[in-house]
């Protein structure tokens, strides 16, 4: 049996703030220093130990993994940054106040948005893939990977060959592997795992900062799934 523990970033300032996110690089606010550190201190002691470890591009989920690290003492430890694990593209969305979106085009677009399987938000325009293929980070994607939008349909597109190519190899080589993303990679990796329906995956949230246990067998098919409340309880 392997175990893959995954994480969703601490509350960053744009989550206080009800703000699309997306690519967006923000940071995390104190509350989120606090997610991240009390996630580290659990796992450690729960007895929870890692061998490598993976993150995003986005400082939120960076940082979440280093104060992870801090306090399992094992700030050592590889870390592997993909941007396929970064947050959905939001697209012209980035920036909008969510409730302030929401007054303006209504509960049910705003949700669409948010949380339909192949419904992207309205794209950005073209200038922005030249300000991704500038940044460092995204310097060596090809054009088409750069994106002016993204669905859930489109990030797990994305997603999926990081699951093929590292993580899904690294855990069958009996690696013990942490992987401290966002809310939609993370959903990205769960639909597939668990081969959850296009419909029932719109009503799937992940929380900040608590850690999701997948105990899998042999061919990485999800035996168990559960959160860690605080007190160490599998929920
Ligand atoms: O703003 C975002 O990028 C994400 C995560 O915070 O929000 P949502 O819950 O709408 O997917």
């Amino acid at each position: 049996m392997y175990k893959l523990v995954m994480l969703r970033h601490g509350e960053s300032t744009w989550n206080q703030q009800n703000r699309f996110t997306g690519w967006t690089d923000v940071d995390l606010t104190e509350q989120g220093i606090r997610e991240a550190r009390a996630a580290g201190r659990l796992l450690k002691e729960l007895g929870y130990g890692f061998d490598l470890t993976y993150t995003s591009v986005l400082k939120r989920a960076v940082r979440t993994l280093w104060l992870t690290l801090d306090e399992l003492d094992a700030m050592w430890l590889p870390v592997v940054h993909t941007w396929r694990l970064n947050e959905r593209h939001y697209g012209a969305l980035q920036g909008l106040n969510k409730a302030e979106t929401a007054a303006k085009y209504g509960d049910e677009q705003v949700h669409i948005w948010r949380r339909s399987y192949d419904i992207p938000p309205p794209p950005l325009d073209e200038s922005h893939r030249r300000e991704l293929a500038a940044d460092p980070r995204y310097a060596r994607l090809k054009p088409e990977e750069l994106p002016l939008t993204e669905c859930l349909k489109d990030t797990i597109a994305r997603v999926l060959p990081f699951w093929h190519e590292s993580l899904a190899p690294a855990i069958k080589a009996g690696k013990r592997t942490l992987v401290v993303s966002h809310g939609n990679s993370m959903r990205a990796i769960m639909k597939y795992l668990e081969n959850i329906s296009d419909q029932d995956i719109t009503g799937l949230n992940i929380p900040n900062g608590i850690p999701l246990v997948y105990e899998l067998d042999a061919d990485l098919k999800p035996l168990q799934r559960y959160y860690l409340d605080a007190a160490g309880n599998k929920v």
